[in-house]
């Protein structure tokens, strides 16, 4: 059920890290498998855990989650099976999910007397509000991708076992666009969640002057002047 146990979640913020410091990197995917995405935090570790072992890991509770929603490129989670729990705020730290029609999310902790304790009582309600949020979390209940759909949970729907591929064509468009932009696009929205209007429209502005000094942008202004819009092929810096 790809549990997210300590040794899975060290991986993955090392794998974070990795993605995130090579520039050679335009798109990632997070893939559980073909059977399940993560059925959450291993259980079985966390009983075993005491009040003191959580809060010498307070601050440190998410950091592979934070890890994957800092990497500085597009992100697709690739959902098959469950996202439940730690995998569906896995899954929230992604640009974009795409699940397959028989899969299932949600955010089962209050079941076993927690809340969601990696991002999920704020990225989920910063996605689909806070209402539908708490419909999830107070009730623990599993929705289906349908509804995930439909509540703004999951982008898009793939047949069963067809998540991946999904994923990949989703992200491809991203690979040979030009990337400091994408870089920049995406850096101004999420900082810019994090605080007022104004800080944001201050990131957005930093952002955008700083994208005249790419080659990227004479290759587009140039392109769209010479053959009209949409057809630069840029070269990634
Ligand atoms: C995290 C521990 C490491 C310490 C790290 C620091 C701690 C803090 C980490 C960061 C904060 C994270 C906050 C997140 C919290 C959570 O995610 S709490 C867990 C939320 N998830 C759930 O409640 C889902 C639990 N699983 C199920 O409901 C069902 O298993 C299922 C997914 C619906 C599938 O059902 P079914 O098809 O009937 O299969 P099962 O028989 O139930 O399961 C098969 C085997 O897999 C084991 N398993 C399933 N989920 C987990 C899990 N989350 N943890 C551990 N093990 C799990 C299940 O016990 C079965 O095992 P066996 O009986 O041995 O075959």
């Amino acid at each position: 059920m790809n549990a997210l146990n300590d040794e899975v979640q060290e991986g993955l913020a090392a794998a974070a890290a990795a993605l995130s410091a090579d520039p050679a990197v335009r798109g990632v995917i997070v893939w559980g498998g073909e059977k399940v995405f993560a059925a959450g935090a291993d259980i079985k570790q966390m009983r075993e855990m005491s009040y003191v072992d959580m809060v010498r890991r307070s601050g440190r509770l998410s950091e592979c989650f934070t890890a994957v929603a800092r990497i500085p490129v597009p992100t697709v989670a690739a959902i098959e099976g469950y996202a439940l729990g730690g995998g569906c705020e896995l899954a929230l730290t992604c640009d974009f999910r795409v699940a397959a029609s028989d899969a299932k999310l949600g955010q089962p902790e209050i079941l076993l007397g927690l809340i969601p304790g990696a991002g999920g009582t704020q990225r989920l309600a910063r996605l689909v509000g806070p209402a539908r949020a708490k419909d999830l979390i107070f009730t623990g209940r599993m929705i289906d991708a349908a509804e995930a759909e439909r509540i703004g949970l999951v982008d898009q729907i793939a047949e069963p076992g067809a998540a991946l591929e999904a994923a990949k064509a989703k992200v491809a468009p991203f690979l040979t666009g030009p990337a400091v932009a994408l870089r920049a696009a995406k850096e101004a929205i999420d900082r810019g969640l994090d605080g007022d209007l104004g800080t944001g429209l201050g990131i957005e502005s930093m952002l955008f002057a700083g994208l005249f000094a790419t080659k990227d942008r004479e290759i587009g202004m140039t392109s769209f002047i010479e053959n009209g819009p949409g057809k630069a092929s840029f070269e990634g810096r």
